[in-house]
């Protein structure tokens, strides 16, 4: 067996590029089951097989996009390209040129970048430190995502408008969902947000990992998001009122026109990040997951319009856990296709999807079959027959599926990790097909024992004849839509895997296969099913707490004060108010909260504040809820500030009024003490140049005022606008550059935990 050695490698390696050589001298880059697995897949013509496993064994580079409304990420981005990218352009160290970053060459307006520089560079050169604490900032305020190039691809092919209703089914941490709310906000300004008609459905059926897509996803307030936790396989019918031609109203289920399936996956994809791949990997993996990965793009297709889109996606390149859930996926449902994009992305090299796959079951040698019966015929291990299917295998009609439409994508190609994509599309020759009749056809082609679980599932079969939201259709009955149980989170790891864990952890344990430790965790951490959440309630349009908001910030009535909501069953204004859109709302009110294990909703606005001594508390607009209130208030009462005093509220906590430039100071003099808003007006001021207008939250108190924006935030605006960290935190070298982004790296997967 070949081991990576400094110097001298395996066949086919080479000395890394970074100076991660502490850890990859011990992994021994090998797996000869891996090998041949993928040897017998013919996933890479044979004359690319020791590119394909060379680039396996390389040191992934850092890819990030920079995230936000299309404004202010053009406008960062000019930042990275004018500024940063000049600068570091002639950087040498220890005698070396280290290259600069550059732009991926397929994402849309070069707003992605990638570059591979060794930590100790980052961590020595100056011009590097300094582009990493810009990095770190800026992805601490949400406005650079650091994600793998790869991981970008499938929220690009969803092809997400404003007006969509669309649903992420299995979404945190959440690095896709920040992409798909970036679509639906296609609209927003650099400093205003807009509410879109549309809406995103956030799921993952774990709890702890939903806390991180809404810490992820507040980086981008939505009042258009919502976040469940629950079995995207076994998703519940969601209800929504909608208007009747006669002025009344009906409840139908709710239907999606996008639907994003990224899927837990074995993660071989990854193995270049997570090199404890390397050692644990086996075919038992994928096969584990397939019958839950079909689920999971079943019930998508059951809650997907007529013309919608469905794109399904996992960082593994087995076949078993790609081409074959689209196969057996499509032969449940002829109204799908697979659609063809390959004129999508010009610039992304990638290569088809594949017709013919040898699944192979066994754990130790490497056999594959040609087909299930052989399979069946050779294998005397009665466990590991129950757990093969017919469709683990392709099915006679593979040719005819179009498989070649979908997508792989290798990390020899273009430097990165290995993918799949397909994007499948809901056609309108089979509307009018009963899918109960083509639910039953189908039962009657497999034998009982091997029928995939939806067919069992008589939640969907309920849902046989979906009704399309905007199509007239009969009036659902209250009582005709079913109420399950909440649903159970599913052990959806393979035995083979789970017997693993009582065996000694193996060294590099922690990066071992993403997905399958993330259910080992998921086993302990399960919150047997409770549901801890609060329950949304709409305030009245005319609460008092809601109404002084809006008096005291010069809100005009075009802004929806009925769509503004609480977290408790009082509907009592205690601490937050949220504001979400009109689907949300209808969302809530027509649902059990319980049920639909409803974490999060909307975004939040305002905020109690509470007042110094003898002061009354009051309400304040939040920095993260101003872009959403802006277009509703009046502009006349914005106070106009200056970079001047900009630079006193950055860098200090609590600067007296009195500090301040005159026309500023008498400008918050004349204001009550309270919630306020400032503009900075785009222009270049005292060496600053500001490229659209600034605006911020204040709070002014009897004597002083403060910036009310949080910490990170601060020390991200002073990087970027001064060239350097002079908040109080930043020079008593409090905020830590190197620190982490994510609140919660212990429940992160391969695709996110790596620092910047
Ligand atoms: C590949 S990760 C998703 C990554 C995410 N889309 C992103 O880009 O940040 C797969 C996710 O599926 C979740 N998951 C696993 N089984 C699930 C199920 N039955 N229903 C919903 N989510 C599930 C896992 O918790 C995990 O967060």
């Amino acid at each position: 067996m070949a081991k990576f050695k400094k110097g001298k490698g395996a066949k086919g390696a080479r000395k890394p590029k970074d100076d991660r050589t502490d850890l990859i001298e011990k992994i021994d880059m090998s797996n000869e089951r891996l090998f041949a697995y993928y040897k017998a897949q013919n996933i890479v013509p044979e004359e690319e097989w020791d590119v394909f496993v060379d680039a396996l064994r390389q040191h992934l580079p850092t890819t990030f996009r920079v995230a936000g409304s299309r404004q202010v990420a053009n406008s960062l981005n000019s930042i990275i390209k004018d500024t940063h990218v000049p600068s570091l352009s002639n950087v040498t160290f220890e005698g070396q040129r280290i290259p600069p970053p550059v732009q991926i060459p397929w994402y849309p307006d070069g707003l992605a970048w990638h570059f591979n520089v060794p930590k100790k560079v980052l961590r020595r050169s100056p011009e590097f430190k300094k582009f990493h604490s810009f990095l770190v900032f800026e992805t601490e305020v949400g406005n650079i995502s650091r994600q793998e190039a790869v991981s970008m691809l499938p929220p690009l092919l969803l092809e997400v408008e404003p007006h969509h209703l669309a649903m992420d089914m299995c979404a945190a941490p959440g690095s896709k969902t920040a992409q798909i709310l970036e679509a639906l906000h296609a609209q927003d300004t650099a400093t205003s947000t807009s509410i879109p008609s549309g809406l995103l459905l956030a799921n993952d059926s774990d709890n702890k990992r939903t806390h991180l897509l809404i810490h992820q996803s507040a980086r981008l307030p939505s009042p258009a998001l919502m976040v469940t936790n629950l079995d995207a396989s076994n998703y519940p019918s969601i209800k929504i009122k909608t208007p009747t031609r006669a002025g009344g109203s009906r409840t139908v289920p709710l239907l999606f026109d996008r639907i994003l399936c990224d899927v837990p996956c074995s993660g071989d994809g990854t193995i270049r990040k997570n090199m404890g791949i390397w050692k644990s990997w086996q075919p038992m993996d994928g096969n584990g997951l397939h019958g839950l990965q079909v689920r999971i793009l079943l019930r998508a297709m059951n809650l997907l319009k007529d013309n919608g889109r469905i794109v399904y996606s996992t960082c593994s390149l087995n076949p078993v856990e790609n081409e074959a859930v689209i196969a057996e996926a499509l032969a449940a449902n002829p109204a799908f296709e697979l659609v063809d994009v390959s004129s999508k992305l010009p610039e992304l090299k990638r290569r088809p999807g594949l017709s013919t796959w040898h699944p192979s079951a066994d754990r130790v040698s490497a056999t594959t079959y040609a087909t299930y019966e052989e399979f069946m015929n050779s294998s005397t291990d009665s466990t590991i027959k129950a757990k093969m299917t017919p469709g683990h295998w392709p099915p006679p009609n593979a040719e005819s599926l179009h498989l070649d439409r979908t997508m792989r994508i290798y990390p020899h190609l273009q430097d990165t990790g290995g993918f799949y994509v397909a994007v499948l599309q809901k056609t309108q020759k089979a509307t009018g097909q009963s899918e109960r009749k083509r639910e039953a056809d189908d039962a009657e082609e497999e034998p009982e024992s091997k029928r995939l679980k939806t067919d069992e599932d008589p939640q969907i079969e309920d849902e046989a004849l979906p009704a399309p939201m905007d199509v007239p259709q009969d009036e659902v009955k209250e009582d005709e839509v079913e109420e399950p149980s909440v649903a159970e989170e599913v052990d959806m790891l393979p035995e083979s895997i789970e017997s693993e864990t009582t065996t000694p952890a193996p060294e590099v344990q922690t990066e071992v296969n993403p997905e399958i430790n993330q259910n080992r965790r998921k086993k302990k951490s399960q919150d047997g099913g409770g549901f801890k959440e609060n329950p949304y309630t709409f305030l009245k349009p005319d609460d008092p707490i809601l109404l002084n908001c809006i008096e005291r910030l010069h809100i005009n009535s075009d802004f929806p004060s009925s769509n503004v909501l609480v977290r408790n069953p009082e509907g009592d204004a205690a601490r937050s108010l949220y504001l979400a859109n009109d689907i949300v709302k209808n969302v809530i009110v027509n649902n059990n909260y319980e049920r639909i294990r409803l974490t999060a909703a909307g975004t939040k606005v305002f905020a109690k504040q509470e007042a110094g001594k003898g002061g009354e508390a009051q309400f304040r607009v939040l920095g993260e809820g101003l872009p959403v209130i802006l277009p509703y208030v009046d502009p006349a009462t914005i106070i106009k500030g200056d970079m001047v005093s900009l630079k006193t509220l950055v860098e200090s906590y609590y600067p007296l009024c009195s500090n301040f430039v005159d026309e500023f100071r008498e400008a918050v003099e004349a204001r009550p003490t309270g919630s306020h808003i400032v503009r900075f007006p785009l222009g270049q001021h005292d060496g600053t140049n500001l490229t659209h207008d600034l605006m911020l939250p204040i709070w002014k108190s009897n004597v002083s005022l403060t910036l009310m924006i949080d910490k990170k935030a601060k020390s991200a605006l002073s990087l970027r606008l001064f060239g350097a960290d002079i908040t109080t935190a930043g020079k008593e070298g409090r905020t830590n550059v190197t620190q982490k982004a994510g609140p919660d790296e212990s429940v992160a997967t391969a695709e996110e935990s790596e620092e910047l």
